[in-house]
């Protein structure tokens, strides 16, 4: 084994998710290049490392290390380029030189010791010399933290945050309760606790490890949209996961709803168990609702309905259509209410009812706002009415200054309320029970906040099914619309629709002209048919642009799920090229030219618009889940990917950062919600049946503005019509909206 003792000059290149680096070490001035994975080192550092030389074809010799120590720098030089390094604030090069001078080889050991000493130099006082000492211990500190966390691999990034949670305090937890860091530190879950609990041999039946597991199983359950679970399934499932007997949780959960960890609320003899913060989301939702629920005027009997009635008459005249019943009660009501909600299937009149509301609005004076969940059906909403609308995000104008854990910040909130007479928000199914807190904590009493959607949509990705639940409660004004006025014989997708929720036969006859079925039992048949579907047969036919025909399937696995597919839809979509650049991390390949997605909210990431000159005209923040965009660079020395979205907004992706994107040829149902595509394909063969459900086809079917095409089972469709059992959701925002309400009857 041979060793290189010397300091980082500079680090030639490092792979942030791995460490994988190559540094030129200094070893007795000559320069010694070296490769391997060192975490958390830093140019200036001295190093001792072990390894091999060995002889690259191209670089030449290298030191390949096989292990390495971060160790106090020991000769004059190289404690003068650590401590000038810019690795201690205060400390440049000059001032470096000037205390290495003055203490020679005692430099560190009197730093650390008599950091008093240092004022003797010109330039620091001892204000400034103390906090040079702190700064040196804090680093030696985090040091040692860092190779103790290692031991039970934890990245360094995690060493970081639970350095600065707990400090030296940091031994006595993970000795007695690492479990605590699941609950304290996000990043570190329960199965990393768990894992460093064995290692310390913690018991596997500890309070700890089952108070942890109670948390970590509710937390699961919100990541399926639950807001609470029953106290004897949530029993049933931590036992299931910690592998112990039920009968040891339920102490468990008293406990932590004694510490305020969780709250137990008892309705009709079952015990629901929620994680604090859902339930006072749920609760503050209630009472917002509430206060917001007045009625305007004498409401809708008297003197004003006849005098809207009238203004809605003359609208009908110059608009040349004549509303239904149902949608004038909706334009009247949201006009005497301070809350309404508009409901209804495709084709039912909901936009159209929308704009005669806002029209109505506009025509009494009044400042209106509009948004809707994500940005694809903020522009949808845009181009339907006329008027600019927006992302619920931009509108409530989210911080840039997002703390990791903790959610997003808004800049409109209950100090700051959006001013506006009304609040219209689009595709309200998909908005969470934490997107709704927000919203409602910036709708001052008096501002009209109407919220439309389709109910039998699928829920929200986030916790929560509010929609579902507002309109169950009973306890506001509700209109749901019922007509279809788009014409059976214009479009068989709405007919079918209709039908799909109604849980009737829908029959593939292939006469239809916007909705067909290709009956296919073999993956690679149905590839070939998607791909000549997107590339030749449907733009044309829907004169629309490859692009904008959506695979869109249940599953992310199997052979028919997007990983897969997209897989395939690149190599055909978008082939390899000497002319496109790409760029390969781990199992994923993206390529100049790709269709892709971004899967998450990031408010912090800019964009900008160039001019054709390449000079940006337009900046902004924030790209976010569900936008979609195409690869038009990948600079390899720059270590970036430029993702277009629309509007021309460029977002400069680091390669470090490209697991908030996905290829997009093909999508899942879930994540098309509140998107319409031209043309939409499904592929439909098999599947959990679970999953494979009514809602989930209604859903996948209305995405389509001009043509479906079911590539698969008609056998598994009508299957999936008949599942109309659909994933429950326990969300209890419908049970607080009812006790808040008979709370308040009871005082009156
Ligand atoms: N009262 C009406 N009389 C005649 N036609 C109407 C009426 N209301 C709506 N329509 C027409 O029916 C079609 C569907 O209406 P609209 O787009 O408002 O429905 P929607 O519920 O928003 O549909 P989707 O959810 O599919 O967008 C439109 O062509 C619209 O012009």
């Amino acid at each position: 084994m041979d060793k290189v003792h010397g300091y980082v000059d500079h680090i030639i290149y490092q792979n942030r998710e791995n460490g994988y680096g190559v540094l030129s070490v200094i070893e007795e001035e000559e320069e010694v290049i070296c490769v391997g994975f060192f975490r958390n080192v830093e140019a200036g550092e001295t190093l001792d490392i072990q390894g091999n030389y060995v002889e690259h074809p191209m670089y030449g010799m290298q030191m390949k290390a096989e292990s390495y120590r971060v160790v106090p720098p020991d000769d004059a030089l190289s404690m003068e380029r650590y401590l000038g390094s810019g690795a201690i604030k205060g400390i440049g090069e000059a001032l470096a030189k000037r205390i290495v001078k003055a203490f020679g080889k005692d430099t560190f050991r009197i730093i650390e010791e008599e950091p008093e000493r240092l004022s003797e130099i010109k330039g620091i006082s001892e204000r400034k010399a103390s906090e040079i000492a702190d700064q040196m211990i804090e680093k030696r500190e985090l040091r040692q933290a860092f190779v103790y966390l290692q031991q039970y691999g934890i990245s360094n990034t995690l060493a970081v945050k639970i350095y600065e949670k707990y400090g030296s305090a940091m031994y006595g937890v993970m000795k007695e309760n690492p479990y605590k860091l699941a609950e304290d530190i996000s990043g570190v879950g329960f199965k990393i606790a768990d894992e460093i609990a064995a290692r310390l041999g913690i018991c596997p039946d500890s309070d700890y490890r089952i108070r942890s597991g109670i948390l970590y199983a509710l937390m699961q359950a919100a990541a399926e949209g639950h807001t609470y679970l029953p106290g004897d399934l949530l029993a049933e499932r931590t036992a299931g996961l910690l592998g112990i007997g039920k009968e040891a949780i339920w102490p468990g959960i008293n406990n932590l709803a004694m510490d305020k960890k969780l709250v137990i609320k008892t309705l009709k003899e079952e015990k629901r168990v929620y994680a604090g913060a859902y339930y006072y989301a749920e609760l503050k939702c209630a009472r917002m609702l509430h206060d917001l629920n007045i009625s305007f005027g004498d409401g809708l009997t008297g003197k004003e309905e006849k005098r809207l009635l009238g203004i809605l008459e003359q609208m009908e005249e110059q608009q040349g259509i004549l509303l239904d019943d149902l949608q004038k009660k909706a334009v009247i009501t949201s006009a005497v209410n301070g809350i309404m909600i508009l409901s209804g299937g495709p084709g039912t009149g909901k936009t159209t009812t929308i704009n005669t509301i806002i029209r109505l609005f506009e025509a009494e004076g009044m400042d209106i706002l509009l948004a809707a969940p994500t940005g694809r059906a903020a522009k949808r909403m845009t181009e339907t009415t006329g008027f600019e609308a927006r992302t619920i995000h931009r509108l409530l104008e989210i911080n840039g200054t997002v703390e990791e854990g903790r959610g997003a910040e808004f800049e409109r909130n209950e100090e700051n309320p959006l001013e506006a007479d009304v609040i219209i928000i689009d595709e309200m199914s998909m908005v969470d029970i934490h997107l709704f807190k927000a919203l409602l904590e910036a709708v001052s009493v008096g501002t009209r906040l109407i919220m439309v959607g389709d109910v039998n949509q699928l829920p929200s990705v986030g916790p929560g099914q509010v929609l579902h639940d507002l309109i169950e409660s009973d306890c506001f004004p509700v209109v749901i619309l019922q007509k279809i006025f788009r014409q059976a014989q214009e479009s068989d997708i709405v007919l079918n629709a209709h039908r799909i929720n109604a849980g009737e036969r829908i029959s593939f006859d292939n006469k239809s002209r916007d909705f067909f079925l290709l009956e296919r039992t073999e993956p690679g048949v149905i590839y070939k048919h998607m791909i000549q579907l997107i590339r030749e047969k449907l733009p044309r036919y829907v004169d629309a642009d490859p692009f904008d025909i959506q695979v869109l399937t249940p599953m992310r696995k199997g052979s028919l799920g997007v990983e897969i597919l997209n897989g395939i839809l690149q190599k055909y979509l978008n082939p390899e090229s000497p002319q496109k650049k790409e760029y390969q991390t781990g199992e994923r390949l993206f390529r100049e030219g790709d269709k892709v997605m971004q899967i998450k909210n990031n408010y912090q990431i800019a964009w900008e618009v160039r001019s054709r000159y390449g000079i940006p005209v337009d900046k902004g923040m924030g790209v976010f889940n569900g936008d979609m965009g195409i690869v038009r660079d990948i600079s390899e020395p720059a270590q970036t990917m430029t993702v277009e979205y629309d509007e021309h907004r460029l977002v400069e992706y680091p390669f470090s950062q490209l697991d908030e994107i996905e290829l997009a040829y093909a999508i899942t149902i879930h994540k098309a919600q509140g998107s319409e595509y031209p043309a939409v394909i499904l592929p439909l063969l098999t599947g959990p049946r679970l999953l494979l459900n009514r809602n989930l086809l209604y859903t996948g079917v209305t995405r389509a503005r001009k043509c479906v095409t079911i590539l698969g089972s008609s056998r598994l469709v009508q299957e999936m019509i008949d599942n109309a059992r659909e994933n429950r959701r326990y969300t209890s925002l419908n049970d607080r909206i009812r006790e808040i309400q008979c709370e308040e009857m009871e005082k009156d």
